[in-house]
């Protein structure tokens, strides 16, 4: 009888510092509404700091870290000659914060294999979806045109692949028959904005051990 074989990939573990706040860095590509949402959660006794927000391309994310006097950088792959370069380039300017973890709120660039080096295991990202339902950077259109009547927000690990990574929390949203992609997308944030800061404050306080498709935050 063969047995049941287990990833080969050994578990990542997250354990926070007892005696000090997260240090996270928020990865952003627009409007940022998510990100804003994380800045005015993160303070008093929140269990996370952000350090700095970083993007790809010029966009409303930075004005909001500027509002909320959080350093802010951009990397724009078209600044450099190639995919790879572009990955170390980005990983280098996040990693200089030294940060503890790493949300991706609306950061519409697949993040590269020297970045999932370096933070893998520790990257948070969410996805205007119920994955594995409409992965990509096109979800709410997709489910839309698909039909379907309800969807929703993932909060997941990050990993090598596209949306692959881990759940480690899902809600769901009815789509009315009068939606179109941006009144849907709006309830969806809506949803995000509460969600994304709820499980960052989880992870920050008491950790996450992902093992393959599966991510426990301790209780
Ligand atoms: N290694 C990973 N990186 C990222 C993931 C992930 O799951 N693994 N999630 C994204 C966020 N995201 C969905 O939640 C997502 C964003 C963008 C894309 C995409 O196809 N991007 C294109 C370019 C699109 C553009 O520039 O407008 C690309 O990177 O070539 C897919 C999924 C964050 N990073
Ligand atoms: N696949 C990635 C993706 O679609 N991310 C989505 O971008 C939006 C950013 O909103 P914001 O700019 O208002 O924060 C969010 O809905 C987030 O889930």
């Amino acid at each position: 009888m063969p047995t049941r074989s287990r990833a080969l990939t050994a578990p990542h573990v997250f354990r926070p510092a007892p005696d000090a706040p997260a240090r996270v860095v928020v990865l952003a590509s627009g409007t940022g509404s998510l990100l804003r949402s994380l800045l005015a959660a993160a303070v008093g006794d929140y269990p996370a700091q952000i350090v700095a927000v970083g993007v790809d391309r010029d966009c409303a994310a930075t004005g909001h870290a500027e509002a909320a006097g959080v350093p802010s950088f951009k990397v724009a792959l078209g600044a450099y000659p190639d995919r790879a370069a572009w990955d170390a380039a980005l990983t280098e300017s996040v990693a200089a914060h030294e940060p503890d973890l790493v949300v991706s709120a609306g950061f519409m660039k697949i993040l590269g294999p020297e970045f999932m080096a370096r933070f893998g295991g520790r990257i948070v990202n969410t996805h205007p979806a119920l994955l594995p339902s409409f992965p990509g950077a096109h979800a709410v259109r997709d489910a839309l045109a698909y039909g379907v009547k309800v969807t929703g927000s993932t909060v997941h690990l990050v990993d090598e692949g596209v949306d692959t990574g881990p759940v480690l929390a899902q809600e769901a949203v009815v789509i009315e028959d009068d939606d179109d992609e941006a009144t849907l997308h709006e309830r969806i944030k809506t949803v995000e904005r509460r969600l994304l800061v709820e499980v960052l404050a989880a992870v920050a306080t008491r950790g996450v051990v992902s093992d393959g498709r599966k991510a426990v935050i301790p209780k």
